[in-house]
């Protein structure tokens, strides 16, 4: 958020949510499962029968998650994304999220920005807006997002086993080059856009249900991500290979090899799936296999020369 339009009198709390934040949805069936969305004192949502409900949260800080000078529709869309990152990597269809929102101030043109991005991605994933908070204070973002799952058939994070083959949703490295772009002042262009609006990985992630043996989206880095799926796996290990590894080299041209690897390995901000296959299942297309789930712990990465190499687990980390 860079600036405020100022106004003699700002909209009230409650104005504002009725004006940005009471959305009708635009999907078929979106918001059936909605008895109460915004206006009581909390939602009453409709379960549907035979389903888990799988919960996530993500909070947004500007200029820790995203720039302080990203365009407030960008700001929106990432922020859900992040969300529906997490319910594409158990598997579940989006039903419901809660939007608590505290603002510096009451600055409509970003409000309308805002709200615009937000709900474009809302609408195409199928989600409703049922409630939230407003406060003010340094901008942040938090979204707490609810999805479903048929019973028992939730994507873990704990079932790999040995033997088995380690794919990615897409590529990986792009979204953090983009904020290195960004910060470069580089303002469009592929990576700026993986960066900007993440593609949550829904369909890919229903598609795994009963097929992947464990699944996490990547938001810390393939290796840091990884490393939580082996030992939530009861202390596994995996081997890399270095060929395999997707590129987008159009995306990443701009870097040598070095830099290259270290984006696809250690970036973050990818924002896609990587899960554990047994070797008779078949590839879902658009994925790629780049290791395999080994007995002994650790990640190693086999080399274009065909040297083994120890890696350790680093990735993005707040503290
Ligand atoms: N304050 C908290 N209280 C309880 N559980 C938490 C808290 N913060 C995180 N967790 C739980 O810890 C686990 C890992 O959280 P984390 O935020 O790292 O999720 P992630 O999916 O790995 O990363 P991302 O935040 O990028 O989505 C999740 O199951 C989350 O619900
Ligand atoms: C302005 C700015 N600076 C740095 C980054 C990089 N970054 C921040 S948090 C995170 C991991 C996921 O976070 P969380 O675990 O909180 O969901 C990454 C890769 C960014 N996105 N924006
Ligand atoms: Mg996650």
């Amino acid at each position: 958020m860079t600036s405020a339009s100022s106004s003699d009198n700002p909209l009230d709390e409650f104005s504002l949510i009725r004006r940005y934040f009471h959305h009708q949805p635009h999907h078929a069936g979106q918001g059936d499962s909605v008895s109460m969305g915004p206006g009581d004192d909390a939602a009453i949502l409709i379960p549907p029968p035979g389903q888990q409900l799988v919960m996530t949260q993500d909070t947004s800080l500007e200029g820790r998650h995203f720039p302080a000078d990203m365009a407030a529709a960008d700001v929106g869309y990432r922020c859900l994304a992040v969300n529906l990152s997490d319910l594409a990597a158990m598997g579940a269809c989006p039903l419901w999220f809660l939007l608590s929102l505290t603002l510096p101030e009451v600055d409509e043109d970003w409000l309308a920005g805002f709200s615009h991005g937000m709900f474009e991605l809302a609408d195409a994933a199928g989600i409703a807006l049922v409630g939230g908070d407003i406060t003010r204070g340094p901008l942040a973002v938090s979204i707490q997002a609810t999805g479903a799952v048929p019973a028992g058939q939730a994507l873990r994070r704990s079932g790999a086993r040995a033997g088995e083959r380690i794919c990615l949703g897409g590529v990986t490295g792009a979204g953090l080059h983009g904020l290195h772009l960004w910060q470069q002042g580089r303002r469009d262009g592929p990576a700026i856009d993986h960066f900007r609006r993440p593609q949550p990985q829904l369909e890919l992630g229903q598609s795994l249900r009963k097929r992947a043996s464990a699944c996490i989206d990547i938001s810390d880095g393939v290796l840091a991500d990884l490393n939580h799926v082996l030992d939530a796996s009861g202390g596994l290990g995996a081997q890399l290979d270095e060929a395999a590894l997707p590129l987008d080299a159009a995306i990443l041209s701009d870097c040598d090899h070095q830099e290259q690897r270290r984006l696809q390995l250690q970036g973050g901000d990818d924002y896609v799936l990587l899960f554990t296959l047994a070797t008779d299942e078949p590839i879902p297309a658009g994925c790629h296999v780049i290791g395999h789930i080994e007995e002994a712990p650790g990640i190693r990465l086999k080399t274009m020369a065909g040297e083994i190499r120890s890696l350790s687990a680093k990735g993005w980390q707040h503290f």
